[in-house]
Parts: C-alpha cells; structure tokens; sequence
C-alpha cells in the first residue's frame, strides 16, 4: 500500500523548516497568483491530453475546474502537484516553480486527487495520525479535521468499513491536516448523499474566509461549481475554453422575432442598419438590444406592414453555454468489443 496522496514526504520543506529567500518573498506577495501555469501539456504516446493550457489561480479564491469525463482535469492537477511531469510548459506555486521547488511548495499544499488513499485495516482516526506525524502536527490537529468533514463519530471504525461517502470525507480530512495555504481537491462530492454534498461544499466555501485558503476544485458538474466557485476554468479535450467569472460566462440574451414573412423582415432591418444574426422560417434573430431599441425595431417593422406574432428575448442559461464550449466528439475511435 502507498502512503496516502494527500501527503508528501518532503522533510526539507516541512513548515518552519524552510527560510528560502524566494519562498519568503512569494508569501509576502499577496497579489501574486497562487497558481501559475503556462503552456502546461501533457502527451500520453500520440494522445495530448492536457494541450498548452494557461490557468491562473489568485489567493483566496475557489476556482471551479470544470470539464466533462476525460476532459484532462485530473491530469492538469497531478501536474500542478508533480505527481505527472509536464510534457511542455510551466507551473509555479507560490510563486516557486515546479518540480525544482517541489519540497518547499508541497508541504503548503492538500490534496485530493482521484479515490482518496488510506489504510483499510486502520482507523479514519489512525489514518489521520499517520499524516498528524508526517506533518508534525498536534494531536489537537486530528480532532478539528474530523469535526470540519463530519466525521467525528466514525473516528473508531476501519476505513474499509467506510461507506464511499465516508471514505471521501476521510481523504478530504486528510488533505486539511495543517489548514494548507492551498487545496487541490479532484472531485471532492464523488460518492456523497445530496446532504453531504451540500455540507462539503458549504465547507469548501468557507475555507478561505476560514483559514485564508485559496480552493481548485474540480467537477464534471455545472451545477456543482455555479454554487461554489468565484472563478471557473471551463476544459475540454484538453484546452481551456474559458477562464474568469461565472458570472461572464451568462448569456446577455437575443431578440427573437416571429413573423410572417421574416425574408422580407429581414431586409426591411438591414437596410435601416440593424444586424440581422439569423433568418429561419417565420423568425428573425437580432443581438440582444436595450427595450428602447427593441420599441424601435418593432415600429419599423410595423410601419414597413411586417405582421408580427411575438417578440422574446432568449437566454441561453448557463448549462448551454457550457454544453456548446464543450463538444460530446469523442476524442478516441470506438473500438468494438
Ligand atoms: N496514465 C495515463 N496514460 C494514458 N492516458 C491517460 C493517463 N491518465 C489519463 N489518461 C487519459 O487522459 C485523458 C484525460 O484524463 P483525466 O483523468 O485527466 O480526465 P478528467 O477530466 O479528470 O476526467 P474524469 O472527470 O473522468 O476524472 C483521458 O482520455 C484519459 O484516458
């Protein structure tokens, strides 16, 4: 069995070990992002599966890595952790590039990648004393995680008696051992009832008002990272698609209008200067406009003798903006059975 994922075995860079100059000017450089990664890719054979990927991550911040099954999310985040080497491309954590900083950055670090790793013949408490020692942390340590996940009152069972869902709060408890500047937490919901779904994610949430964390998590979710995350990184098929606010990524609508006859509709607003996005039968399509502009449109149309049926502006909702920046093309051909 290898030691649990959530914790690395850097001796050098144990906290209050390090006094590296460069490590002490990233900490003091609050604006700095706490993840920096450029022309990050990652090839498998022929299959690029991570391709020129640029993320930035700032303090304080949960960043929503969002991207369907396959997409690369679990490989990105192995590579912002060392745990797969780059093919091409740059990653910096705290401002201390990867991998020749790894035993400084890591330590500063939890993580949750894939299934969490444990002890099955031990406790979620003993588990949890395993990384309390690798970290050198108090015994105080143990009990503050349990509570945070919720699992205090399972502490004294054997974590393969764990259900699924208790499993994954024991990796997530293991990946808070020592309230580390930075999460990178792959899936952390995977596994867990409607409650503790809710109830991880009020606590990822919370995490940087708590403990000054900075948060990437990732999901194949919309939903999931809507309610949580203040950034979004939207992957597909190994490209960032998109990167900022999820509040961008809202559609601002277009202006539907069903006509009898939208052919000549639509050369009644174009003459008059208006763009015309789409003719389709009974229908014209505009950009979205302010209502005033909207009044004007329809009285042109009205007084060029257009017999209009309705007017409606149209919002894509979020979850088609993100089907459409993601396409369902399978990357591989099927190979039959
Ligand atoms: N070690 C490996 N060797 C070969 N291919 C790999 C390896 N690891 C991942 N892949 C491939 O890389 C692609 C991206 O996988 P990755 O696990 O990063 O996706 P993901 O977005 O995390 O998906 P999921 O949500 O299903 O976990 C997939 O096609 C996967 O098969």
């Amino acid at each position: 069995m290898s030691a649990p994922s959530a914790v690395r075995l850097d001796g050098p860079g144990l906290p209050g070990r390090g006094n590296d100059v460069a490590e002490n000017t990233a900490r003091r450089d609050s604006d700095a992002p706490v993840i920096h990664a450029r022309g990050l890719t990652k090839r498998y054979g022929t299959q690029t599966v991570v391709d020129q990927l640029d993320m930035t991550v700032h303090r304080g911040r949960v960043y929503g890595f969002l991207g369907r099954n396959g997409a690369g999310k679990s490989t990105t985040m192995k590579m912002l952790l060392d745990l797969a080497r780059p093919s091409a491309g740059k990653v910096s954590v705290f401002g201390l590039g990867l991998p020749e900083h790894r035993s400084r950055v890591l330590p500063r670090v939890g993580s949750l990648i894939e299934a969490p790793s444990y002890y099955g013949h031990l406790t979620g408490e003993e588990n949890l004393d395993i990384v309390r020692v690798l970290k050198r942390l108090p015994a105080a340590e143990i009990e503050r995680v349990l509570t945070l996940v919720g699992l205090a009152d399972h502490r004294r069972k054997r974590a393969s008696a764990y259900s699924q869902g208790m499993k994954q709060r024991l990796g997530l408890a293991m990946a808070l051992m020592g309230s580390p500047e930075l999460l990178i937490l792959d899936e952390p919901t995977n596994g867990l009832d409607p409650a503790g779904i809710q109830e991880i994610r009020e606590l990822i949430v919370s995490l940087p008002a708590r403990f000054g964390a900075t948060v990437l998590v990732s999901s194949h979710l919309l939903s999931e990272i809507e309610q949580m995350a203040d950034t979004v990184g939207i992957i597909d098929h190994g490209h960032l698609r998109y990167q900022g606010s999820p509040r961008s990524l809202e559609d601002h609508g277009r202006l539907r209008i069903a006509v009898d006859d939208s052919a000549a509709a639509a050369a009644t607003l174009r003459e008059a200067g208006w763009r015309v996005t789409a003719v389709a039968d009974g229908e014209v399509t505009l950009p979205h406009l302010p209502d005033d502009r909207i009044a004007r449109v329809v009285r042109l149309l009205v007084e060029a003798g257009a017999q209009l049926h309705r007017v409606e502006v149209r919002r894509r909702s979020l979850e088609e903006v993100f089907l459409r920046m993601t396409s369902e093309t399978p990357r591989e051909p099927l190979v039959a059975a």
